[in-house]
């Protein structure tokens, strides 16, 4: 038997049903002790405190798309937890629903430490039987790329759609991803033993999927190398499609295009945490750190980079977020004379996210009054609820004891109670996922639900 820990990946477009999955394979008597680890759309972690209180150890990432930023996080998190490993049996990552599952499951087969301790058990995709054609309609890419990566696909949420539809949801599936296991479930009662353990990923048919499968994807889309006399330069750069970029340099040892991809590896952990954000003019002081060059409000900008004399004629390797040319990005010396990188690459991003769908997290202290909390997120669906794709949230409201716990899909709404708020001051949590979401719009209206005693 494989002594490798074994890892199992729940995906499915949001509000699916994996946390209800999660929460049944977390309550049902298997004697198996459960790592999760959580991977959220969105700044505040809410499913964290939905998942059922358990022994296991739930550790959240939520710097959002797992397929870039977050691989870095994956990989860090994984590690920390081998080192824990006689504390538990296996692994359960529960991915965004916004994600794309391809990039998760190539850390296993693409990471040496990773590949090492950890082996893929499976990818369970969750499907919610009712929304799901409108984004196989238009074909959302990451619907599509769960279903195809899927070892099993539970069409949930069976109570809601006729056994007709059930049928035909299925063989739909099945022109996608034809070996998957299907299971037709409500509130994901598939039996658990036929998800876990399921013996393997099928990495010959991801690469069928996905040619490129193996290649990872990386956190920025261009490298270039430099070998810079002793002096003091400075990026140039105009403004560009973003009022931020992340930005890092390493030194090189040669200058090729097979260092610029050997570096690649090390440094993108780096790159995946937040960058110390540097303004015009700033110094760019630390080798192999992340910085978020600040990119608005001015014409230009430039950021400094000092060689001393110890260090002349070494190489460096510069890792951005963009390409130069989105930027106007050049690196000149003192005389403002433009270097030209000796060599320079191209990452491909591999995938593209759809800018339309955003998330906007709420924070908010205090407790709501209940009429007029209810009002607000009735009228806030029947005018935006096409356009909302999930929204959960968890909230205090003024005269009850325990917290309140709304979830939404679409157009469905529904609010159980859950624990007790006991010493811990209320605090209202909440996350909107969908297209054209206006931030202002919805913190200045909840505010104005908020209880205040008069
Ligand atoms: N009617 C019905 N509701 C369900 C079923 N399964 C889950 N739900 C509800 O659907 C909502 C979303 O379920 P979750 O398990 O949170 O879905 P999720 O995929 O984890 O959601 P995200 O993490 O936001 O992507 C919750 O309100 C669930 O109670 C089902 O089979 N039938």
């Amino acid at each position: 038997m494989s002594s490798k820990i074994p890892v199992t990946v729940l995906t499915g477009f949001l509000g699916s049903g994996k946390t209800t999955l999660l929460n049944r394979i977390l309550s049902e008597e298997h004697g198996l002790r459960i790592a999760v680890i959580e991977n959220e759309f969105g700044e505040i972690g809410i499913d964290q405190d939905l998942v059922i209180n358990a022994d296991e150890e739930i550790f959240e990432m939520n710097n959002g798309c797992i397929c870039c930023t977050v691989r870095g996080d994956l990989i860090r998190i994984l590690n920390e937890l081998a080192e824990r490993k006689d504390k538990f049996d296996r692994v359960i990552l529960e991915t965004t629903g916004m994600a794309d599952p391809g990039p998760v499951a190539q850390t296993f087969f693409v990471d040496p430490s990773i590949q090492k301790q950890y082996e893929l058990d499976g990818i369970i995709t969750l499907v919610d039987s009712k929304h799901v054609h409108a984004h196989l309609d238009d074909k959302t890419d990451e619907v599509m790329a769960q279903a195809a990566f899927a070892d099993r696909i539970i069409l949930n949420k069976a109570d809601l759609v006729s056994n007709e539809e059930m049928r035909s949801l299925k063989t739909r599936l099945q022109g996608i991803n034809q070996l998957a296991g299907f299971y037709s479930a409500t509130m994901a009662d598939a039996p658990i033993k036929e998800l876990l353990d399921i013996g393997g990923f099928n990495l010959e048919r991801a690469v069928d999927i996905k040619p490129n499968f193996l290649e990872p994807e990386y956190p920025f889309e261009w490298a270039g190398i430099w070998q810079l006399e002793a002096g003091q330069y400075r990026f140039k750069l105009a403004n560009g499609p973003d009022p931020d970029m992340t930005f890092l340099i390493s030194k090189a040892d040669t200058s090729s295009e097979a260092e610029i991809k050997r570096l690649a590896e090390e440094v993108f952990i780096a790159f995946s945490k937040d960058g110390e954000p540097v303004s015009h003019q700033e110094e760019l002081t630390d080798l192999n750190k992340a910085y978020q060059l600040q990119l608005a409000g001015l014409d230009h900008y430039e950021f400094t980079f000092n060689v001393s004399d110890d260090d002349a004629n070494t190489k460096i390797a510069v890792y951005s977020q963009h390409t130069p040319e989105e930027f106007d990005m050049v690196l000149v010396n003192q005389d403002d004379q433009a270097q030209a990188p000796s060599d320079q690459y191209y990452f491909d991003a591999g995938h593209e996210h759809n800018d339309e769908v955003g998330s906007v997290s709420i924070e908010l202290p205090g407790v709501f009054n209940v009429s007029f909390i209810n009002a607000w997120l009735e009228m806030f669906l029947q005018e935006k609820g096409p356009d909302i794709y999930r929204m959960k949230g968890i909230l205090g409201a003024h005269g009850e004891e325990n917290r309140l716990i709304f979830q939404g899909v679409h157009m469905l709404f529904g609010c159980q109670l859950g624990k007790p708020w006991g010493d811990e001051k209320p605090v209202n949590r909440m996350i909107f996922i969908g297209k054209n979401l206006d931030e202002d719009y919805i913190r200045g209206s909840l505010e104005r639900c908020l209880y205040k005693a008069s």
